[in-house]
């Protein structure tokens, strides 16, 4: 088998923000629970980027390797096999888990915990969001890992590559990180085809590509590579590319913190991106009622690409909720787009011509400066100019 250190390493594009998987096998220590020898290259790999202006939100697996670790140590005897005893397992070990983290990172940590249905329900989804926006503008450490207390098989994100190729879409992360203990995609099982080549770049992944992914090489892994290519598949339908690469490597992940990749790109198009974000957001149903704006907003909006913020709204028509699709208007009633508000309409009423650092004051509370962020907008007339 020829090793991914015989291919020249790929020059990856400038990127602003990203999710950085590492995965079990990296974590778990061989007699059991976990080790940072490779977690702690990747924290400085984040640092690093921190350092040099860029934002990291972690996925981290390791949980249920690390319960089983606790257990030992405390003498526990588990009741019984099944998913509770591993749901318990998880429980336990993202304590030990957060506290790694902690360790290795200079910034405060924090810990959020994913399931199915937060990703399903759009008020959910959209308050996931906003943590984990908020968190990244705090320059804190988001640790991210499925929620397995309360997911259940058949509503289980199922692997953490998933997961973080999710995250990577719900943040719009400009690429997806994903360490692993392989140097790279090869061209069969590495275990079982002696002959595999590696690959370094990967145009789009067909099914002769998934063809040649196996599963995972070792007892605490969770997908092998078969998850990673069907992660790079969901976050390149959003237009973000994937990196794989060997995070037990000290000199890998040093590189990459030098946009040198040693391992295999998952290239995704810019226009992938556009179309898919564009497409979901002109094909969601608006709600009865919308939302008029002055001149200045309608010309931030159209012409900015701006976000909607309270002090350009003059008038709020109907009813709708926090989450919901709602159409904006020019205050002659000109439909000019359509966006996700982070507010309901009562909240917005009561908003509306106030300055955003009001927000607290008059409800209370805030959701967000932005009353429709202008990730969540889509302006027609740009759509109908292509330019969306
Ligand atoms: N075509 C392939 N190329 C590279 N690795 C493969 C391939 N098919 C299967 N694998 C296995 O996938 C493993 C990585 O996945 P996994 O064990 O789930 O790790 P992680 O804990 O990083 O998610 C590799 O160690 C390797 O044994
Ligand atoms: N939530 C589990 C995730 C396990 C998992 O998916 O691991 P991985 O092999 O990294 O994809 C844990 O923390 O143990």
């Amino acid at each position: 088998m020829s090793s991914a250190a015989s291919l020249p390493p790929f020059r990856i594009p400038v990127w602003r923000r990203a999710v950085l998987k590492v995965g079990s096998n990296l974590l778990a220590a061989e007699g059991g629970g976990l080790d940072d020898r490779h977690a702690g290259p990747l924290a400085a790999f984040v640092q690093h980027s921190v350092d040099q202006g860029r934002e990291v939100v972690l996925v981290s697996s390791g949980a249920v390797a690390a319960g089983r670790a606790v257990l030992r140590q405390h003498a526990l005897k588990a009741t019984g096999g099944g998913l509770a005893a591993r749901q318990a397992l998880a429980a336990m070990g993202q304590v030990p888990v957060l506290e790694m983290w902690r360790r290795l990172s200079a910034r405060p940590v924090a810990q959020v915990l994913l399931s199915h249905d937060d990703i399903r329900h759009r008020r959910r989804y959209l308050n996931a969001r906003a943590t984990l926006r908020e968190l990244l503008a705090l320059d804190v450490l988001a640790v991210v890992n499925e929620n397995d207390t309360v997911a259940v098989d058949e509503l289980k994100l199922g692997d953490n590559d998933n997961l973080a190729a999710i995250v990577a879409s719900l943040i719009e992360a400009d690429v997806l990180l994903i360490a692993s203990d392989i140097d790279a995609l090869y061209t069969g099982d590495p275990r079982i085809d002696a002959a595999a080549t590696p690959i370094r770049q990967v145009s789009q992944v067909t099914p002769e590509i998934m063809a040649m992914a196996g599963g995972s090489g070792s007892v605490v892994g969770t997908g092998g590579m078969r998850t990673k290519l069907k992660a790079a598949v969901t976050a390149a339908g959003r237009g973000i590319p994937t990196a794989l690469f060997d995070g037990r490597s000290a000199a890998t992940v040093a590189a990459l913190g030098h946009g040198e990749l040693h391992g295999t790109w998952f290239h995704a198009t810019a226009e992938q991106r556009l179309h898919a974000r564009k497409h979901w957001l002109r094909h969601l149903p608006a709600v009865a009622g919308g939302i008029r704006i002055d001149e200045g907003a309608r010309h931030a909006l159209s012409d900015r690409r701006a976000s909607l913020l309270p002090g350009g709204i003059v008038q709020v028509d109907g009813e709708f909720r926090r989450g919901d699709m709602v159409a904006v208007y020019t205050a002659d009633g000109l439909l000019l787009g359509q966006g996700l508000c982070q507010y309901g309409a009562a909240e917005v009423r009561c908003l509306a011509g106030q300055h955003s650092r009001d927000i607290e004051r008059v409800l209370g509370y805030s959701h967000g400066t932005e009353v429709i962020h202008r990730d969540d907008l889509v302006v027609l007339d740009r759509l109908l100019a292509g330019a969306w």
